[in-house]
């Protein structure tokens, strides 16, 4: 599909926020760690969340959908021995199964997306497991990856943190499960900290006690747990709705985003005060984001390790702002569904935006006066890269056409028609 994106001064109206990607990964999963009849209601629909449907159920859980919820019986610690997993594109369903994998004699992950999640590294994932008496087959780290299980170990594990937070939270999810108590240390620096703040919260819920250490770099796990069967409620997503806040914010607008909790855990949630920082006219209250947005914005200097998967909307915005912006600490951008540092500033060149990288930092030198646009954007198979590049090209002089714009349906298979629903104006073509 192709998104042909039109200029488009003015966007009004009210949206429900699409469910959480990062909740919904995780509840279901637990739930099917669980021995009894669980329930998750108001679970994303993405790719992303079917191929977690789809591998829980291949692993042996069954699941029973409406509009409003699934009912899930887990499998506990004894996964049905299945010979083959497809993750598709989803690199969190990917890595925390992974570990799960342990609990069958052998797995293969196939790689469904050799320009994607093909090129993601898991070596310090596959390292941590290999101490614990698992054995892995991979291609220098990548996919296909083979997990011979059957007698995964527990006790002192060492993880690094440095690419991803993704490799701890599979292991916090599985050791408790093990025969052994556990040991889990950290190594390096923990990157996306907050999302494993997530991890711990959805553990909590199902019942599971781990000891933390306040720095997130030392965990005890008891070994011998069970998950509880309970019933648990997906709250909105802010990565997602990070992109159309921030058309909002680049627009003259009156929008406003429910069902996002001031409260929430999610890091991203941070890109309501990132947007603030920016000088956006917005409130937060009852869950309701309300942005009346002038298209007038500041630059400023962020730390975008707290929000990482709402960054690139945020550079998007930082492309119209009076001075020079910087996201810091955004390294591990690069080991995402692209490189969305270097693609992604590509990209955002092409269409006008003047843009510098650092191997860590994103610089922004903002455009009000706005950017030409009128050339054609590759996505990298990026969902973030495509909603990204929207908001670029709702304020360019002669809009954009996105190319392979379906990969949006990753994480947000509604977010064209959210923004038409805004008055955004957005050809879309089937190819
Ligand atoms: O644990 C998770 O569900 C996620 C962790 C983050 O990845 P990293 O830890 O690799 O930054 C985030 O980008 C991803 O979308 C989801
Ligand atoms: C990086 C992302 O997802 P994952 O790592 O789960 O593929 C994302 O949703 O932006």
């Amino acid at each position: 599909m192709k998104a042909i994106v039109k200029p488009t001064p003015k966007l009004s109206g009210e949206l429900q926020a699409l469910s959480s990607k990062n909740y919904t990964t995780r509840y279901l999963l637990v739930a099917a760690l669980a021995e009894g009849t669980s329930t998750v209601y108001y679970p994303a629909h993405s790719e992303d969340s079917d191929a977690i449907r789809r591998c829980i159920q291949d692993l042996g859980a069954v699941l029973e959908e409406d509009d409003e919820k699934i009912v899930i019986q887990g499998f506990g610690r004894h996964p049905k021995p299945v010979k083959e997993l497809n993750v598709g594109n989803a690199g969190a369903v990917l890595r925390f199964l992974m570990s799960i994998a342990a609990f069958c004699p052998e797995v293969t992950f196939v790689n469904q997306y050799p320009d994607s999640l093909g090129k993601r590294p898991h070596d310090d994932l596959i390292t941590a497991l290999e101490q614990m008496n698992v054995k892995v087959g991979h291609q220098e780290g990548r996919l296909p990856i083979t997990i011979h299980g059957g007698q995964p170990k527990g006790g002192k594990i060492t993880v690094s943190g440095s690419i991803s937070s993704q490799y701890l939270s599979s292991l916090l999810f599985m050791t408790p499960l093990l025969e052994e108590d556990s040991e889990i240390t950290v190594t390096g620096d923990l990157k996306s900290k907050v999302v494993v703040g997530q991890t711990l919260e959805v553990l909590a819920q199902a019942g599971i006690r781990i000891e933390a250490s306040d720095d997130l770099m030392h965990f005890v796990v008891p070994g011998r747990q069970q998950y509880a069967a309970r019933e648990y409620i997906v709250q909105g997503d802010y990565p997602g709705s990070a992109a159309i806040l921030a058309a909002a914010a680049v627009t003259e607008s009156d929008i406003r985003v429910h069902r996002l909790l001031e409260e929430s855990k999610q890091g991203e949630r941070a890109v309501v005060d990132v947007l603030k920082a920016m000088d956006v006219p917005l409130t937060h209250a009852d869950s309701i984001v309300h942005v009346q947005g002038n298209g007038k914005l500041k630059a400023g200097e962020f730390d975008g390790d707290e929000f990482t998967d709402g960054v690139l909307a945020m550079v998007a915005a930082a492309v119209f702002a009076e001075g020079t912006s910087r996201f810091y600490n955004v390294e591990n951008l690069r080991y995402k569904e692209c490189d969305r540092i270097t693609d992604y500033l590509n990209e955002l060149r092409k269409a006008g935006a003047q843009v510098e990288e650092r191997q860590s930092e994103i610089i922004v030198h903002g455009r009000p006066e706005g950017v030409e646009g009128g050339v054609e954007i590759n996505a990298h198979f990026d969902h973030r890269v495509i909603m990204a590049l929207t908001v670029v090209g709702l304020r360019s002089k002669q809009g954009l056409t996105i190319q392979d714009a379906h990969h949006v349906a990753k994480s947000y298979p509604q977010y064209f028609d959210h923004l038409q629903a805004l008055g955004a104006q957005v050809e879309l073509i089937e190819e």
